[in-house]
């Protein structure tokens, strides 16, 4: 199984993900409020991603790749190598993205101050032990399904898109420029995460269930709860934010991955 592409999906996700923090942050308080923890769990869950997706391909398609450019793949084989990417990724990113989420939103000072309530987390080891300790591994994957569900087809329509914006400016059988790379890239990143926006806020407040949000039955309570007491427009909560931070992000991580793949060979 051809290893570099996971490599490279590690180093760049790591990469966007620098550009990224700030803006995953502010929608919340405290503007790089632990930035080792997602940097460390980004880079393993972007190697799976574009590891499996091009692995995926290779199955697919027979084509490495390299052979990629001058043998290009049919957009709905990109689409299923992508959503199942999206899947297995999903899977990997679901303690790492409770734990974000549970920090994130938790007010008070993690460090202990004189009159003020100790924080329930005091940092994301402390906060996965105990989730692990409460509720076993069954509730560190709390949300997971809600997770899997946002990831998988918006990662296959990630690489669609970057697909066909690729194609759309380079001529036939050559590497695309790196203004092409960047473009693509920001709008694969723009277009996933406006079609991921509905069910990443279900996802975000099935994960704060049991703490300070009520508990939901399940997924499509979730659903139905949110519309009815805060409208259709809950379902787009968080989507400039989201699309203004896709777009560096993943500028920068295509970049860095096709660049990386070129550099190697
Ligand atoms: C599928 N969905 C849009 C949710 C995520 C897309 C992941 C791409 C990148 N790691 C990023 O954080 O933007």
């Amino acid at each position: 199984m051809p290893a570099e592409e996971f490599v490279a999906g590690w180093i760049s996700g790591a990469l966007g993900l620098v550009l990224g923090h700030p803006f995953d942050t502010v929608k919340l308080l405290g503007f790089f409020k632990g930035m080792s923890f997602p940097i460390a769990s980004i880079a393993v869950v972007n190697s799976v991603l574009f590891g499996v997706y091009s692995n995926a391909l290779l199955v697919l398609t027979a084509t490495s790749h390299q052979e990629r450019r001058a043998q290009p793949p049919s957009y709905t084989h990109v689409f299923v190598a992508g959503c199942t990417g999206g899947f297995l990724q999903a899977y990997c990113l679901a303690p790492f993205d409770l734990i974000k989420v549970r920090l994130q939103n938790q007010t008070e000072p993690r460090a202990k101050q004189p009159g003020s309530p100790p924080p329930r987390y005091r940092g994301p080891v402390h906060c996965a032990a105990s989730i692990f300790q409460a509720e076993g591994t069954r509730g560190l994957f709390r949300g997971a399904w809600a997770l899997t569900l946002r990831d998988t087809p918006t990662l296959g329509i990630y690489f669609v898109t970057y697909e066909w914006l690729c194609r759309q400016f380079t001529p036939d059988g050559q590497n695309p420029s790196s203004g092409t790379v960047l473009v693509a890239g920001g709008f694969a990143g723009i277009t996933s995460w406006v079609a991921a926006t509905p069910l990443d806020v279900i996802k975000s407040r099935m994960q704060m269930a049991g703490l300070k949000q009520r508990a939901y039955g399940g997924l499509l309570d979730c659903m139905v709860s949110s519309a009815r007491q805060e409208g259709l427009g809950v379902f787009f909560r968080g989507l400039i934010i989201n699309s203004a931070r896709a777009f560096p992000v993943n500028a920068v991580t295509f970049l860095s991955y096709e660049y990386l793949l070129l550099s190697w060979g």
